[in-house]
């Protein structure tokens, strides 16, 4: 199932070409992606399987990536057999099912990784799953090389949250403030940040899973809150996309609708990218 026909090298071109080409003003989650995605496929025996856990204020690109991530791993990509998405309010709303849900998760990822190893599983709204679904996939994540005769170890698990993503952002405001550019923002500058917003966060989902204790996470991607000027570039992406061309005066009077805070000055869209396509269909 792994479509092994791009090869390493170029499995790490593609993904690059489209994160560059598609994914506007994240520079740090485009950095660690790519590590991680190559050193993984590099890594021919792999201890565990690959766990990312993608931070970030609402519409800045977790689900975007996380497509991106998987066309490039299996070319039909959310659409593939071995391209799963799980998330919360959808798939494990009530609390009084959790044990059928964990039984019937446990199922679903023990035949999917038997049919195929290199399956890929994104878990959407990390921040409101019950902590007992995430215990159901611990056993998964470990350094296990098997588990009842199945190895984990060449799965890919993704998580996504917006856990943390009001101190990426008050990071990045603070960049801002200081007349520092965005793109100089570092992952060591988050880092301390992470680490009390989700980390330390009884709240944060994955604190009270006990994933992080144990080591279990592999790389934490933050997502910086998106500025005017990106919003304007996901316009003209969309545009594209919809084989029109582009009109900047549209382009502006769209990204002009969102609304952008703080309050005085207006710098981040609340909303990131995500309703741009809907506020498209109006002009
Ligand atoms: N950084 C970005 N670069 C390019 N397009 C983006 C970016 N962020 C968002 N978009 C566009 O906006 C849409 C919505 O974003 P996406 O669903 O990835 O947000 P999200 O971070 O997962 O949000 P949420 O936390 O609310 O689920 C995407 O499908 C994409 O078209």
């Amino acid at each position: 199932c792994y479509t092994s026909a791009l090869g390493k090298q170029g499995l790490r071109r593609s993904l690059k070409l489209d994160l560059e080409q598609k994914l506007f003003g994240q520079h740090l989650a485009t950095e660690v992606i790519l590590k991680a995605l190559t050193g993984f496929k590099n890594n021919r025996n792999p201890k565990k399987p690959l766990t990312l856990s993608l931070h970030g204020w609402a519409g800045t690109g977790k689900n975007f990536v996380s497509q991106i991530v998987a066309e490039n791993l299996h070319p039909k990509g959310l659409k593939s057999n071995f391209v799963h998405l799980f998330v919360s309010t959808l798939h494990f709303p009530h609390e009084q099912k959790i044990k059928l849900y964990q039984e019937q998760l446990q199922k679903w990822i023990r035949g999917n990784v038997s049919a195929c190893a290199s399956s890929v599983f994104i878990f959407d709204e990390m921040d409101k799953l019950h902590p007992g679904i995430i215990d159901a996939i611990k056993p998964f994540l470990d350094y296990y090389e098997q588990v009842d005769g199945v190895s984990y170890c060449k799965a890919i698990f993704i998580f996504l949250s917006n856990a943390g993503g009001d101190l990426i952002t008050k990071t990045a405001l603070d960049f801002w403030r200081a007349g520092r550019k965005r793109e100089d923002i570092q992952l060591k500058d988050l880092e301390p940040v992470l680490s009390v917003g989700v980390f330390n966060n009884k709240h944060s989902g994955l604190w009270r899973s006990g994933l992080i204790d144990r080591n279990l996470i592999d790389y934490f991607v933050p997502f910086l809150p998106l500025e005017y000027r990106h919003v304007k570039m996901c316009v003209r992406a969309e545009m594209r996309a919809r084989g029109a061309a582009v009109d900047e005066d549209i382009v502006t009077r769209v990204a002009e609708e969102m609304t952008f805070f703080p309050k005085d000055e207006k710098i981040y869209s609340d909303k990131g990218c995500k309703t741009v396509q809907s506020r498209l269909d109006f002009h």
